[in-house]
């Protein structure tokens, strides 16, 4: 299989708090990707990892064969383009229109003329169905509508790699709906690489064609969706059934018994 990322014996540590122990993972090339696990597991932490915003203390994260943490840093820098990372908050420039929006990056990395960004915008803008709203101002676009647009100014450099921590939360079923279609659509017509960062297991395993199951500074489980539904392991049923209760602690580990804390 062609991957795009590959993770290898990969251990990391916020101070004392190990957060990633000897993982392996693989992302393959042109496919979605979905990363679940409980709050606070580190699954953004691996974002920023393979994003090379943060040092792995053993083993290594290559991108398309090249290791990402052994980079200067005008490589990483270079790299980075490469790869683009849309945030929960995704947040738009707010005195910038929904146009000047997508068109910043690229006027920001590039000295394309005018005429050429123009197409490129509007590419991005018809791919995410916002094409007629590049002279609204952010706060006149619904929750949906602005994580459209934010989606369209990720991808304005077209990068191969695109990274969602948790794209879904706060919007209602309908627009979940859109956005995961949007995300398949792209993926499929930019030939990009996805990765999704979701804690909507059932939504997003419509969509992905591959899952890790991250838990307790492992990788737990990792499968195409049939196979983790097919899974006997009591962990990778918890998550795919969506049980609060289980093998797998859904809350942050504390060293003090909150009992003791009274
Ligand atoms: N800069 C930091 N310094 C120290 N600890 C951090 C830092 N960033 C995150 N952490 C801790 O690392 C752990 C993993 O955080 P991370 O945000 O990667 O988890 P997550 O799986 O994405 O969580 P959630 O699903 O709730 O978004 C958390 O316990 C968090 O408190």
């Amino acid at each position: 299989m062609n991957n795009l990322v590959e993770i290898k014996d990969m251990s990391f540590s916020y101070g004392q708090r190990t957060i990633y122990e000897n993982v392996n993972l693989k992302i393959p090339k042109g496919k979605i990707t979905a990363f679940m696990g409980p709050s606070g597991t580190g699954k953004t932490t691996m974002l920023r990892l393979i994003g090379g915003q943060i040092t792995p203390d053993k083993g290594s994260i290559m991108f398309d064969g090249i290791d990402v943490h052994k980079l200067n840093r005008s490589d990483l820098y270079k790299l980075r383009k490469r790869m683009s990372m849309l945030f929960q908050s995704g947040a738009l420039f707010t005195d910038l229109n929904v146009y000047d929006n997508v068109a910043y990056p690229i006027r920001e990395h590039t000295k394309l003329p005018e005429e050429i960004i123009r197409d490129m915008v509007l590419m991005k803008l018809e791919a995410v169905g916002l094409r007629g709203a590049s002279n609204l101002m952010p706060h006149e676009l619904s929750g949906g509508m602005a994580r459209r647009a934010a989606l369209a100014r990720s991808i304005a450099l077209d990068p191969e790699l695109i990274m969602y921590d948790e794209p879904f939360t706060g919007q209602d079923p309908i627009t979940m709906a859109v956005l995961l279609r949007l995300i398949q659509t792209l993926n499929r017509t930019l030939g990009l690489t996805s990765i999704v960062v979701t804690h909507d297991v059932s939504e997003i395993l419509t969509i992905a064609d591959y899952a890790y199951i991250l838990a307790g500074t492992k990788v737990v489980a990792g499968g195409t969706p049939e196979e983790l539904k097919k899974s006997t392991d009591p962990r990778v049923k918890q998550f795919i059934n969506g049980e609060y209760d289980g093998p797998v602690p859904f809350n942050y580990p504390t060293e003090v018994d909150y009992l003791e804390d009274l």
